[in-house]
């Protein structure tokens, strides 16, 4: 009888997955919080029912010996042959099946009552880990580095205690008070990812606040972003480097009271592109010129740092020590003094113990979202996008991005797809700020199947249907390729990564799967559907 019901429950559960596009996504994400938390209670009283039996734990694949059968688990089943695993795919939407959700509450992170009313407006009910570990740390005031896997939700990491310190939902602000300059600034690497955070903040904010907040992105006209910020007075900005810095020179822009600085992508902005621009704004915000004693320059910055990425290479843990005062390190549900992180330290290798690689390295194997699946394939140069094609045809893939590295290459391959009948577009920094707006509205929305694309959108891009990424040409490192698989599985949904490689390619696969400590199966598209075969045997061929 306690198995039917326990079945039961589980089948309500999956229902609830199935129908998750066709409701609000959020509320099913927080039905399935509580529905888990259910069924643990149920497995701790029969004792026998766990969320791996179940299959919601992690999925990774997992290889066994070499002449033994290779086991998939989850939305793949098995069906053996001789020499070869038949993975036939169950035709299911992306489902939640990694437990990101947090035991907290909203209510128990100590957000004022209107940012928890938008909240529930905008259908967010549970905070993820990282969420109810960030929040509450830097509400106490507390500079940060928070690193989490792709998808795990840092954006809300941060904003949630912006937004209760600062503007109209933090119940702080009097009425008739006259606003102050500039008290948030938020900096991304990519337009893509600045007005998505801007849309973010919007959200919370509602319409009758949303002027609280002005982006600051290249590409869009400089003169209105100036105008607006002279009208609204916005709180808070978003913005890209470049055109930050170039405001800030122009006098425009007033951020010596900034309260809160963030970097998000960190260690993107650390890279010698931004270093001038990132410079100048580390310089500027929320230091006010002549505020020490004797007029001189103010030694501290009076503001709260909060640095934010999946892969924390040690160069952002210098950069906090050295911008930051006594900043903390939240990872996942933990926070920990970043002074005290010890080298040896087995969640995350913060002091390089042989090379500095070491401690990217570490960091990156923790940027994935749990319940990716990955794997490659191999093929010649010019029959990469048939291999593209028959890999979104057996997976039966609905949103597909597919990375190359140099936008030159990008219309080939969608021609070719489009002479297929699939439909595709492409997207890259050469395309204006609207056509690069309209080729991501189409796709998130569906118009499009296959964004065909470059490193530009590796970072930040977040389309929660994205089922499946495919690297045409493969990244150039470790770091990069977790960034452009975090494109998929996000907030703990099913995923999976296919690398499209050439036979001399194997090797750099190889070290990638090493240096991330997953397994990568090597698989071929056969009769419409993705067959795994061992690779040594693949490769001899
Ligand atoms: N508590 C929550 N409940 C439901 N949805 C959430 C919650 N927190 C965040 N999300 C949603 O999850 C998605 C992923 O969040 P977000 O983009 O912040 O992830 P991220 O960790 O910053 O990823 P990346 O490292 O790729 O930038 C977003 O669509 C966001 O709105």
């Amino acid at each position: 009888m306690a198995a039917v019901s326990v079945s039961t429950r589980f089948l309500v559960l999956l229902q609830d997955f199935s129908a998750f596009r066709k409701i609000s996504w959020r509320s099913a994400a927080a039905n399935y919080h509580r529905q888990s938390r259910l069924l643990c209670h149920v497995a701790k009283e029969d004792g026998s029912l766990t969320l791996a039996s179940l299959e919601l734990g992690n999925n990774s694949p997992r290889r066994s010996g070499k002449s033994k059968a290779m086991k998939l688990e989850g939305s793949f089943v098995r069906a053996a042959t001789n020499d070869r695993m038949k993975v036939v795919k169950e035709k299911k939407p992306a489902e939640i099946v990694s437990p990101l959700f947090s035991a907290k509450s909203f209510e128990e992170l100590g957000l004022p009552d209107s940012l928890l009313d938008s909240l529930e407006r905008e259908g967010f009910s549970v905070p993820t880990d990282v969420q109810s570990a960030a929040v509450p740390a830097i509400i106490k005031g507390h500079d940060a580095v928070i690193q989490s896997y792709t998808g795990s939700g840092k954006t809300l990491a941060y904003l949630l205690p912006i937004l209760s310190e600062i503007g109209p939902l933090s119940g702080k602000a009097k009425s008739g008070e006259k606003r102050a300059e500039i008290q948030a600034m938020i900096v991304a690497p990519s337009r893509e990812l600045g007005m998505q955070i801007v849309r973010e903040v919007e959200k919370l904010l509602g319409p009758d606040h949303r002027r609280m907040v002005q982006q600051l992105v290249g590409g869009a006209n400089r003169m209105r972003q100036e105008e607006a910020l002279k009208k609204n007075k916005p709180a808070i900005v978003v913005g890209t480097p470049g055109r930050i810095a170039e405001i800030s020179k122009s006098g425009r822009l007033h951020t010596h009271g900034c309260r809160f600085l963030v970097l998000d992508e960190v260690d993107e902005l650390l890279s010698f592109n931004f270093r001038e621009d990132i410079h100048r704004i580390i310089e500027h915000v929320g230091r006010r010129a002549g505020a020490g004693p004797k007029g001189e320059v103010d030694e501290r910055a009076n503001r709260q740092t909060i640095l934010v990425s999946a892969t924390v290479p040690f160069s952002v843990i210098r950069a906090a020590k050295s911008w930051s005062h006594e900043p903390v390190l939240v990872q996942a549900n933990k926070v920990t003094p970043l002074d005290t992180v010890q080298p040896t330290a087995p969640a995350i290798s913060l002091t390089p113990t042989t090379s500095e690689a070491d401690g990217q390295i570490q960091t990156t194997i923790q940027s994935l979202p749990p319940a990716l699946k990955h794997f490659y394939c191999i093929s010649k140069h010019q029959h990469k996008v048939d291999a593209l094609r028959r890999c979104v045809h057996a997976l039966e893939a609905q949103s597909v991005i597919a990375f190359m590295n140099h936008s030159k290459q990008l219309k080939d391959v969608v021609y070719k797809l489009e002479a297929r009948g699939m439909s595709c577009a492409e997207l890259h920094g050469d395309l204006g700020k609207l056509g690069r707006s309209t080729v991501l509205k189409k796709f998130k929305n569906g118009e499009v199947r296959v964004l065909v694309t470059n490193e530009l959108s590796a970072r930040g891009l977040d389309v929660a249907e994205c089922d499946l990424v495919v690297n045409l040409e493969l990244p150039t490192d470790a770091v990069h390729y977790a960034h452009r698989a975090g494109r998929t599985g996000r907030l703990g949904r099913k995923g999976t990564v296919v690398t499209v490689c050439e036979e001399s390619q194997v090797f750099i696969v190889k070290k990638m799967e090493k240096q991330l400590g997953l397994p990568f199966e090597y698989c071929e598209f056969v009769d419409g559907e993705l067959v795994v075969t061992e690779e040594d045997k693949a490769i001899i061929r």
